[in-house]
């Protein structure tokens, strides 16, 4: 209906359910043939070939999609219509691997989603919890160095180089922070920290979105791919159920912390699963919602931070005189001598890390560029909504039930919005820079890293405490050299979509001791 009458006796027409426009469809697949292996990158061109700036409608089988491609498109869904947009897509996926779905990220919009998040950002993620982590943050820092700092000393007898392989060492170092932060110190005994490690590995790949069964949902239903998928993720579902059972169990049955949790609050440093148990009541928590709740920790916390990492250090490689600078930083405001001692080893404490703004320059300048949720979690529209980006010229009604795709990798790299969009300059984000006023609380829509809005990522503190310390500590300590036989230059940047996106190809770095 793209007409109706209007206006009584004068039959006038009118444009009605406009929807927003769309590229040439195929019958059956609709636009799905136009998607790559990088979805980011083939909506970014999409939305360019036919001009579609702003807002594009998509069929990629049976399921609508709103591509959103610009700042004033994502301000129109992440902040006017917020309400209408704030759901999350349903799936085989999140029904059986998340617990209904009970976590935070994939619930959807609704009362338990407002509790749920409620009790996440007030207990697990606030700014004084992500602090209280602070000395565990920095142990986990100092093994780490540990770890390279031998990698450096094998290189060096040796007379050769002994390079290691960056993204392995990020994700054990992330997958630890996280198993600390939900289970305590305790998390190495019975090596859990490698069997959640293992568990994520295998549970990601089913998270990407695109799955065949959400695209051709008859097939879900009457197909074979419906119970194979399903058979898929209850097995997945089984061996959650069974390490997070056996936590909250050894946590239950701990006769001290079972009377330090019937009589008190949750403490400052307590573990996620001590903080769920101390407020379970309260928020009327079943165990299948708290283990829902931990397992966005996993999901959201791990693949983010270590991924986040590694693309920055592999943009540091290539960008010689970034490297310099950033070094140069925080090898002065952390002098020799001057270092904060843990588990036996020097590091830059996070108290150090304040004064250091080209460090966070840097980090914003990195998830400019690499963010590693390029297209967001996807939205869903919970009702009919008219939206105004044009003021008043060019409005669009998006039905209920569309998935909405968010493209902040494109508006981040928009030479619109940016200066010199595609050089890695961390000095824009610094005083005087050209996006010196850029932050990451979501006002700025051209820079959308964590989202902006009520599905704004709530671990952002977590993250960012994380990935600050971590990188410090990486070029504090150690110079860092290409392998023999490589440039660095050559550093291929190319990625693998995901729930995060990832690099393809393994970074390998020779540490080298600072003399
Ligand atoms: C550098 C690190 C991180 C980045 C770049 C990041 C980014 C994001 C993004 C883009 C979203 C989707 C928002 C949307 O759909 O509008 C998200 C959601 C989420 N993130 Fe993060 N994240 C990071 C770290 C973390 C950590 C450490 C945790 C938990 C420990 C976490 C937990 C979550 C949760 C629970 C959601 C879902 C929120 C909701 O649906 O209400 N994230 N994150």
């Amino acid at each position: 209906r793209w007409f109706r009458s209007h206006g009584g006796e004068r039959r006038r027409k009118q444009p009605l359910d406009r929807l927003p426009p769309s590229p040439p469809a195929l019958p059956v697949l609709g636009h799905l043939h136009l998607i790559g292996s990088l979805p980011h990158v083939s909506l970014r061109s999409l939305a360019k070939k036919h001009g579609m700036d702003d807002l594009m409608f998509l069929r990629l089988g049976a399921m609508p999609v709103l591509v959103v491609s610009s700042p004033r498109a994502a301000e129109a869904v992440l902040r006017t219509h917020d309400h209408v947009f704030a759901s999350r897509p349903q799936s085989l996926v999140a029904e059986v691997v998340m617990y209904g779905p009970s976590d935070v990220g994939f619930a959807p919009y609704g009362d338990y989603w407002r509790q749920a998040r409620k009790l996440v950002t007030t207990h697990l993620l606030s700014a004084k919890k992500v602090h209280s982590f602070r000395h565990a943050r920095e142990e986990e820092v100092s093994r780490v160095m540990a770890k390279i700092g031998e990698a450096a000393a094998e290189g060096a007898a040796a007379a050769g180089e002994a390079a290691v392989d960056v993204g392995e060492l990020l994700s054990s170092f992330t997958n630890d922070l996280a198993c600390r932060a939900v289970m305590g110190a305790s998390f190495r005994g019975e090596g859990r920290n490698k069997l959640f490690r293992q568990l994520v590995c295998d549970t990601t790949p089913l998270l990407a979105g695109f799955n065949a069964e959400e695209l051709f949902p008859f097939l879900a239903h009457f197909g074979v791919i419906g119970k194979v998928v399903r058979a898929r993720c209850e097995r997945l579902r089984r061996r959650w159920d069974e390490l997070l059972d056996r936590l909250i169990d050894d946590h239950e049955s701990n006769e001290n912390e079972a009377a330090a949790v019937a009589s008190d609050d949750p403490k400052e440093d307590d573990d996620f699963i001590r903080v769920l148990l101390s407020v379970r009541q309260d928020y009327g928590l079943t165990r299948y919602q708290m283990k829902g709740l931990l397992f966005d920790v996993f999901a959201g916390g791990i693949d983010s931070i270590s991924s986040t990492l590694e693309f920055t250090m592999a943009a540091l490689m290539r960008n010689p005189r970034v490297m310099n600078k950033l070094q140069a930083e925080v090898r002065s405001k952390t002098p020799k001598g001057q270092e904060t001692v843990t588990e036996g080893q020097e590091i830059v404490g996070e108290a150090d890390l304040s004064t250091m703004s080209y460090l966070r320059a840097l980090v914003k300048e990195s998830l400019r560029l690499h963010a590693v949720a390029p297209l967001l979690a996807p939205h869903l529209s919970t009702a009919s909504c008219r939206i105004d980006i044009d003021g008043g010229a060019g409005f669009v009604v998006v039905p209920a039930g569309v998935r909405v795709l968010i493209n902040v990798w494109a508006m981040a790299r928009d030479p619109r919005f940016w200066e010199d969009a595609e050089e890695f300059a961390p000095e824009r984000f610094l005083d005087g820079g050209s996006a010196a006023e850029v932050g990451f609380k979501g006002n700025d829509f051209q820079f959308l890293p964590f989202s902006s809005g009520r599905r704004q990522c709530p671990g952002m503190n977590f993250g960012l405490a994380a990935v600050e310390v971590m990188l410090a500590n990486l070029v504090h300590r150690f110079d860092w050299e290409m392998p023999p036989g490589k440039e660095a230059r050559d550093i291929d940047m190319s990625e693998e979509f995901g729930l995060v996106v990832h690099r393809k190809e393994k970074l390998m770095l020779v540490p080298k001791l600072r003399v």
